[in-house]
């Protein structure tokens, strides 16, 4: 029978040990410790994801690290922790160096700038059997049964046809892609738009105007990304205009959230521990900033959201500067 690793009883994390054991896998749940282990088989799942339990008989939840006993069977690890947490997770989780290993999250190292699958790398884990996963994917909606599609990006078509099968489970379904950098990098910059979104949504600007972030948002995502050695088809897909689009409408994004509270006036500190949980584009703001500075690509959306969350302006002021650049022709990035 395969197993698989998932690594984090996070909202994402439940989520995805669920669809394993719903396409037919034995799954261990890698969780911070014991007492975490106990609450979480309690509840078969997470209180707050809302579906009450969700998880069967065959996702074994226990402490990091992974045993070798336990690792003897694994075929794989996703790793679904928030992006900070995400090295010391991965070094507690103590996975074998050779297992494949898929991050989940969607963000970016703050202080080496990195994507979650160069943590992987730098940790010593093989680049030809890292990927990531993405997409619009609210873990809210998936965990009821309601349909929805990923994409998991591998180097090597091959490993991606297996986390293909692995995770494919009713109404979930995943696409494969080789675009490691493209599908990583859109996950993660979609959240600082989703921000900007929320703005405009909390300022009660209008639908024209969340569109209009979202198609300029697409196209700052995309120059980035290519010049990273993203691809751009990749941020036409699910990782890209898929999730961003999940991500600036849905009232359940969290990102989306913080835009509305920030455009209320509310401190950006403030607005994340009302939330209480992950906003992923707060830190990625200014790390996605360092990006494109390196690399001579201009974000002005992004710039606005990072001058937003360092408090040197109010959204109003951000809008305003927004509005107030030089018309330009509708460039859209292509290769
Ligand atoms: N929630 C969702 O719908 C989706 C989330 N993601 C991504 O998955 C990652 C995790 O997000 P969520 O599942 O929403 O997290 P969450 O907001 O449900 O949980 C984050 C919290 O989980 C706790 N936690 C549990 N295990 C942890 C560990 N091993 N290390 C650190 N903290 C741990 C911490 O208290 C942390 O603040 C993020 O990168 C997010 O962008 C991706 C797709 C969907
Ligand atoms: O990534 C997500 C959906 O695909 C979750 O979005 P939030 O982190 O904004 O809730």
């Amino acid at each position: 029978m395969p197993a698989y690793a998932v690594v984090g009883a996070t909202s994402w994390g439940v989520t995805l040990a669920a669809l394993l054991e719903r396409a037919g896998n034995d799954v261990i749940l890698l969780v911070r410790s014991e007492l975490e282990a106990r609450a979480v088989r309690a509840a078969g799942g997470l209180e707050r994801l809302g579906a009450g339990p969700v998880l069967g008989p065959r996702v074994h939840i226990h402490p990091m690290p992974l045993t070798a006993n336990h690792a003897a069977g694994v075929s794989g690890a996703l790793v679904a922790v928030p992006s900070h947490a995400f090295r010391a997770a991965v070094q507690a989780a103590g996975l074998p160096r050779s297992l494949p290993v898929v991050s989940a999250a969607k963000g970016l190292d703050l202080e080496t700038s990195s994507r979650m699958t160069e943590v992987l790398h730098a940790l010593g884990y093989d680049p030809a059997r890292t990927g990531a996963l993405s997409g619009p994917n609210l873990a809210h909606e998936i965990i009821r049964g309601l349909p929805a599609a990923a994409v998991i990006a591998t180097p090597d078509l091959e490993l991606g046809r297996a986390w293909q099968t692995a995770l494919s489970a009713g109404a979930f379904r995943v696409y494969a892609s080789t675009d490691v950098v493209g599908v990583e990098l859109a996950g993660a910059l979609k959240n600082v738009i989703a921000i900007a979104a929320g703005a405009a949504w909390g300022l009660e600007f209008g639908a024209n105007a969340v569109a209009a972030i979202m198609t300029r948002g697409l196209a700052e995502m995309t120059r980035l990304g290519l010049a990273l050695g993203a691809e751009v088809a990749t941020f036409n897909g699910l990782a890209g205009v898929g999730d961003l689009a999940a991500t600036c409408f849905s009232p359940l994004s969290r990102n989306r959230r913080f835009g509305e509270l920030l455009a209320a006036g509310r401190a950006p500190a403030d607005a994340v521990d009302e939330i209480g949980e992950t906003v992923e584009g707060a830190h990625t703001a200014p790390v996605a900033l360092r990006l494109a500075a390196a690399a001579g690509v201009e974000l002005p959306i992004t710039a606005e959201v990072a001058a937003v969350i360092g408090g040197e302006r109010t959204v109003p002021e951000a809008m305003l500067r927004l509005l107030g650049r030089p018309l330009a022709r509708e460039e859209l990035p292509r290769r």
